[in-house]
C-alpha cells in the first residue's frame, strides 16, 4: 500500500458512495454509504488509497513525512460532484429572452424565429478559440467551487463542421489544463441553422458525412448526441445521427422527450444509447424500454425550472422500476444557465421527489457511469481519482435543505487542493 500524501480525517459524515460496480437503481438508487468519524487517505498520484473509520485508516496506512492533514471535523465528506450534461462552450448570454420567457414566449418559437439556440450558435460561431476557452473556463471554475470535479461538455453551438471542430479543440483544451476531468460529446445535431431551414435533411446530410467523421478523427469526443424534438430534428434524423455516430466510435446519447414525446426514448433504447436525457413528456412503454435496455436516465430538473415546464420526468416510477437514475445541470445560457449541482439535487428532491441520498447517488456514482468514468470517479474507493468535496456541515442531508446555499468549503480534485474556503486556490 503506498503512503498517505493526504489525510482527511473525522469527518462527521463520510459518504463513500462506495458499492457493486454499475449504475445504481431500484432499492440501490440511495445507498450513500456513510461512515460516522470517516476519513480518506490520498497517495501521492492522487489517488484513493483507503476510505473508511478514521482509527482504520490511520492505522493501516502509512504516512508520508510531509503528508498534510485535514480535519474535517464537524464536516461531511463527499466524492466530488459529476455533472454529465453541460453545454459550456458558448458566448453571449441570453438574459433578455429570459425576460421574454418569463413573459410567456414559449422556447421553441423562438427557435423558430431564429433565436435561441441559434442566437447563440451565430455568437459562438463568431467567437475565437481563445475567448471560448476563457469563457468556458471562468464556468468551469464557477462549477469548481460549487463542487464539481468532473464535467461532461457538448459542443452543439457551431453553426458549421468547422465550428463544431473548432469547439472539440476547445474542449481538449480545457481538459488538459482544468482541474476537472473533462469528457466530450459532440452535438453537432442541436439546432438546424436558419440556411438549412426548408431542407433540414441537407444538414443532417453534413452532420454524417463530414461532421461525424471528422470530428471521430480528433478523438476528443466520446459520445454523439442529438436534439429530438419537434421542430427541431425529427426521430428518423436522430437515429440516423446517432447510428453514423456509432458506426465511428462515438457512443449514442440523447435529448429526448423534453417538451413533447417524439419517440426518442424507445429511440435511446433501440440505438443502445448509454443515457436518456430530460423525459419530462416520457409515457409508461417509453420507461419499459429504457427498463429493457439499461438505459441511464440523466434528469435535467435546472431546465425544467427554468422554462417553468409544468410536466416534470416521473423520477419516482423510474426508481421503481429499476431505471437508474443520474442528475445533471444541463448548463446552457438558455434553458438551464444553472452551474451548481447542489441547486440541481435540491431542485431533484423538492420538484422531483427524490430522497436526499438518491439524489446524491444520481450527481456522483450514477452520474459518473452517465458518462461513461464510472470506473475512475464518482464514489471513494481504492484506486479511484481523489476527487472530494468538504462541506461546512456535518451531513449531505444539508444540501437540498438549505436550498441554493453555498455548502462547499473545500474541493480535493485528483488529490490536489483546488478549493478552500469556498475560493479558488492557484
Ligand atoms: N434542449 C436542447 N439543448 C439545451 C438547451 C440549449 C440552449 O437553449 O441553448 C438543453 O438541453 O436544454
Ligand atoms: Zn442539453
Amino acid at each position: 500500500m503506498p503512503a498517505a500524501s493526504l489525510l482527511v480525517v473525522h469527518a462527521a459524515e463520510l459518504v463513500t458512495l462506495a458499492g457493486p460496480s454499475g449504475p445504481r437503481a431500484g432499492a440501490l438508487q440511495g445507498n450513500v454509504q456513510v461512515i460516522d468519524d470517516g476519513a480518506v487517505a490520498v497517495d501521492a498520484a492522487g489517488s484513493i488509497i483507503m476510505a473508511g473509520p478514521t482509527t482504520t485508516v490511520l492505522r493501516q496506512v502509512d504516512r508520508a513525512p510531509d503528508a498534510l492533514v485535514l480535519d474535517a471535523r464537524g464536516r461531511a465528506v463527499l466524492p466530488g460532484f459529476v455533472d454529465p450534461h453541460t453545454h459550456a462552450i458558448f458566448a453571449g448570454d441570453r438574459v433578455r429572452e429570459f425576460e421574454a420567457l418569463l413573459s410567456g414566449v414559449d422556447y421553441l418559437d423562438l427557435l423558430t424565429r431564429g433565436c435561441g439556440i441559434l442566437h447563440t450558435m451565430r455568437l459562438t460561431s463568431a467567437a475565437d478559440e481563445e475567448e471560448l476557452v476563457d469563457r468556458a473556463g471562468a464556468a468551469l471554475d464557477r462549477m469548481l467551487v460549487a463542487g464539481t470535479t468532473t464535467v461532461e461538455i457538448k459542443t452543439g453551438y457551431g453553426n458549421t463542421t468547422a465550428d463544431e471542430l473548432k469547439l472539440l479543440r476547445v474542449i481538449a483544451r480545457l481538459a488538459a489544463t482544468r482541474p476537472q476531468a473533462v469528457v466530450g460529446t459532440l452535438l453537432a445535431a442541436h439546432a438546424v441553422p436558419l440556411e438549412y431551414r426548408d431542407d433540414p435533411d441537407r444538414y443532417v446530410d453534413i452532420v454524417c458525412r463530414s461532421t461525424i467523421p471528422e470530428a471521430a478523427a480528433m478523438g476528443i469526443a466520446r459520445f454523439c448526441d442529438v436534439f429530438c424534438e419537434a421542430g427541431v430534428f425529427s426521430l428518423d434524423h436522430a437515429r440516423r445521427i446517432l447510428l453514423t455516430g456509432r458506426q465511428y466510435g462515438l457512443i449514442p446519447k440523447i435529448h429526448a422527450e423534453q417538451r413533447h414525446r417524439t419517440g426518442g426514448a424507445r429511440l435511446a433504447a433501440e440505438v443502445g444509447a448509454l443515457t436518456a436525457d430530460h423525459l419530462e413528456h416520457v409515457e409508461e412503454e417509453d420507461l419499459a424500454a429504457l427498463r429493457a435496455s439499461g438505459t441511464i436516465a440523466v434528469l435535467l430538473p435546472g431546465a425544467a425550472f427554468m422554462l417553468r415546464e409544468k410536466r416534470l420526468p416521473p423520477a419516482r416510477r423510474m426508481i421503481e422500476l429499476g431505471i437508474p437514475v443520474a442528475l445533471g445541470t444541463d448548463f446552457n445560457p438558455g434553458s438551464s444557465p444553472i452551474w451548481s449541482v447542489p441547486v440541481i439535487i435540491g431542485l431533484a428532491c423538492v420538484q422531483l421527489g427524490l430522497t436526499p441520498a438518491e439524489a446524491l447517488v444520481a450527481a456522483t456514482i450514477n452520474a459518473a457511469y452517465a458518462i461513461g468514468a464510472g470506473a475512475q470517479v464518482g464514489s471513494m474507493e481504492p484506486g479511484k481519482r481523489a476527487d472530494l468535496v468538504i462541506l461546512d456541515v456535518p451531513s449531505y442531508r444539508y444540501i437540498p435543505y438549505y436550498f441554493g446555499a453555498t455548502l462547499v468549503d473545500t474541493v480535493i480534485a485528483g488529490g490536489k487542493i483546488v478549493v478552500r474556503e469556498g475560493r479558488i486556490v492557484r
